[in-house]
């Protein structure tokens, strides 16, 4: 029997009321649980994904949005009136439909619960079905529970014991499960029926393994969307990268002028010196006749009837008043035509290209006077641990906060503009606090609770709050435990590990890709550079360790101590050093900030 002989029941109604959140006591108490997020995906999108390989599929429940076209949104009668309701309503839909094809033997039964529901699970049901031959096959979870609603039912047994209840309205699963039934165990394919079952969910689907710097990079700039474009005006533009590339709005020159001072000429030589002169900007010269010369001011529009100009260094001033070339000189024209550098329409800046001071004065040439383009991104810097103080005397145990006042200037280098920097305690409420309030910035760079030990809150939050961990560790030391994630509404949330060292490399690393990313700027090529010592810094991870230029060579730090920011102190780069670098291979060269 092939699978495509089998339709699909989704199941996505029911209320929740068990999800919901203690944290928010005022918030809604029943939850659509098939529209809540794991891994970024609904549990309906994942419970129609599992089953896509089925013919028909008929989805039982509120009508949603974003559901493909193929899959037919029914709803239960009564609403709520339960899985057995949900059952007939399916049901109902596929015969409507079966009396114009031929009918399905099978029909897979899925609830819109199962975080981890996939294909191959399906698959393994409705094996065990055309085995076994009998009228249902359930799936057994690894708790030992039946889940009556992962199934697959021969339909004839399905409508039959649908048809012989009184009401379908609140009727439980177990008033139609056939005597005749078999019960499988699927692993990885426990429900959600509480908070803690979707947050478990949640932090399960977060990526666990150290990726290598240039795999996490990559991920960066490819899974994190570019920031709305916006026009501004150039004076306002700073920091910006243009989505669109910069046209010329004009020629270039737009007529043709005078490159040098000198004298516009017209036909051949002597030509009589009028007494007049051209002067830039004015524009109610006389034009010349043939034989006759005007002096003529680098800038200034050519009078009409002038072939050329010849530069004051190549001409002599003949007693009669004319002039002529000088007769060793070479037959230059100093004039530049119009549209010689560039014509309207021409592209000048490139989409992609940060918008910096000669972008800028680029455009202003070209009479383009606002542009279209992502950013600047925003950031806001957040300063966890209880124990870090940033003013008043330390308590002992306490430890100064030396990061607050200094990220900015390092991160300012990436390409991202700091709006403000918070101190917080490690507490649950406060990290979903910071990670939920984030309307005014583009990246949240959150200083320590990255390692993930008892007072790391930071990656059970993200879990909590259902983001996206683009990143969720990289093979480099220091900066190992760093996190690049992206909360539901878009923020970028880039967790620094917090030895101070550590948070200045990671975000020297880090930080650049997720501005490529925001900005859809062009990603220049690495800046790469020899070692000088490269034999007292090897290493089997990757190390990204402070620098000093060393003739044609760069000298890597040898023991470099995390705790402080000693080892930046005169030092002109980082480093990013792979692991077992010999002498001849080149190393990754991130420049440090520079007044
Ligand atoms: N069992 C393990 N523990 C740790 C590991 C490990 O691999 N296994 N790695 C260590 C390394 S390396 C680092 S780095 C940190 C990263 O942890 P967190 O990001 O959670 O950082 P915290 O624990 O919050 O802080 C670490 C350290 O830095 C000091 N700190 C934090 N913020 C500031 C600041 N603004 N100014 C000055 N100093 C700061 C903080 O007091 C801690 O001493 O994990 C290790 N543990
Ligand atoms: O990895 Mo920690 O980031 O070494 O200092």
């Amino acid at each position: 029997m092939k699978h495509s002989i089998c339709d699909a029941i989704v199941l996505a109604g029911g209320r929740g009321s068990r999800m919901a959140d203690p944290e928010h006591p005022t918030a809604p108490q029943e939850v659509d649980k098939p529209a809540m997020t794991v891994g970024g995906r609904r549990m309906v999108d994942i419970a129609v994904d599992a089953v896509s390989r089925c013919r028909r599929t008929v989805l039982v429940g509120p009508t949603r949005n974003g559901i493909s076209e193929h899959v037919v949104q029914t709803r239960e009668s009564p609403a709520g009136g339960g899985p057995v309701a949900a059952l007939a309503a399916g049901l109902q839909s596929l015969d409507g439909r079966a009396r114009s094809e031929s009918t399905a033997d099978l029909v897979v039964v899925v609830a819109s619960d199962i975080p981890v529901l996939d294909a191959a699970a399906v698959r393994s049901l409705i094996d065990s079905m055309v085995r076994a031959q009998t009228d249902a096959v359930f799936a057994r979870d690894e708790a030992g529970r039946t889940q009556f609603l992962l199934g697959v039912w021969k339909l004839s047994a399905l409508r039959s014991a649908v048809a012989q209840l009184d009401s379908v309205d609140g009727a439980p699963m177990r008033a139609i499960v056939p005597v005749d039934h078999l019960v499988i165990p699927v692993s990885g394919i426990e429900d959600c029926d509480t908070r803690a079952d979707l947050l478990a969910a949640r932090r399960a689907a977060q990526p666990t393994e150290a990726l290598e710097i240039a795999d996490a990079l990559a991920r960066i700039r490819s899974r994190i969307a570019p920031l709305p474009v916006h026009r501004v005006a150039l004076r306002d533009s700073a920091g910006t990268v243009l989505a669109e590339s910069v046209l010329a709005g004009t020629a270039l020159p737009a007529v043709d002028i005078s490159a040098m001072d000198g004298y516009a000429v017209c036909g051949t030589e002597p030509w009589a010196l009028r007494s007049d002169v051209a002067y830039a900007g004015s524009s109610d010269i006389t034009g010349l006749t043939e034989g006759t010369a005007v002096r003529i001011a680098t800038g200034a529009a050519l009078p009409p009837g002038a072939t050329s100009v010849v530069r004051d260094e190549h001409v002599t001033r003949e007693a009669d008043g004319s002039v002529r070339r000088i007769p060793t000189v070479p037959q230059s024209d100093d004039t530049r035509r119009r549209g010689e550098d560039w014509l309207p329409g021409t592209e000048l800046v490139a989409a992609g290209t940060p918008v910096d001071a000669a972008v800028r004065s680029l455009a202003a040439s070209a009479e383009t006077f606002d542009v279209s383009v992502r950013g600047p991104v925003r950031g806001r810097v957040i300063i966890s641990g209880n124990e870090i103080r940033s003013t008043g005397p330390l308590a002992p145990g306490e430890t100064r906060d030396v990061l607050g006042s200094v990220l900015p200037e390092y991160l300012a280098h990436c390409g991202i503009t700091v709006v403000d920097v918070m101190l917080l305690d490690d507490s649950s409420a406060g990290f979903r606090d910071v990670l939920t309030r984030t309307d005014e910035v583009d990246v949240v760079i959150v200083v320590g609770a990255t390692g993930g030990g008892a007072a790391d809150q930071l990656r059970s939050t993200l879990a909590g709050v259902d983001a996206d961990t683009v990143v969720g560790r990289v093979r480099v030391r220091p900066g190992g435990s760093q996190i690049t994630a992206v909360l539901p509404d878009g923020t970028v949330v880039l967790g620094l590990p917090g030895n101070p060292l550590a948070a200045v490399g990671t975000a020297m690393l880090t930080a650049p890709a997720i501005v490529d990313a925001l900005t859809g700027r062009t990603v220049r090529p690495l800046r790469l550079g020899l070692l000088s010592n490269s034999t007292e810094v090897r290493s089997a991870v990757p190390r990204v360790v402070p620098v000093t230029a060393d003739g044609t060579r760069w000298r890597a730090d040898i023991r470099v101590r995390t705790a402080h920011l000693a080892h930046l102190v005169g030092r002109d780069a980082l480093a990013v050093i792979p692991a077992e670098v010999s002498a001849d291979e080149p190393v990754t060269i991130l420049p440090l900030p520079h007044h």
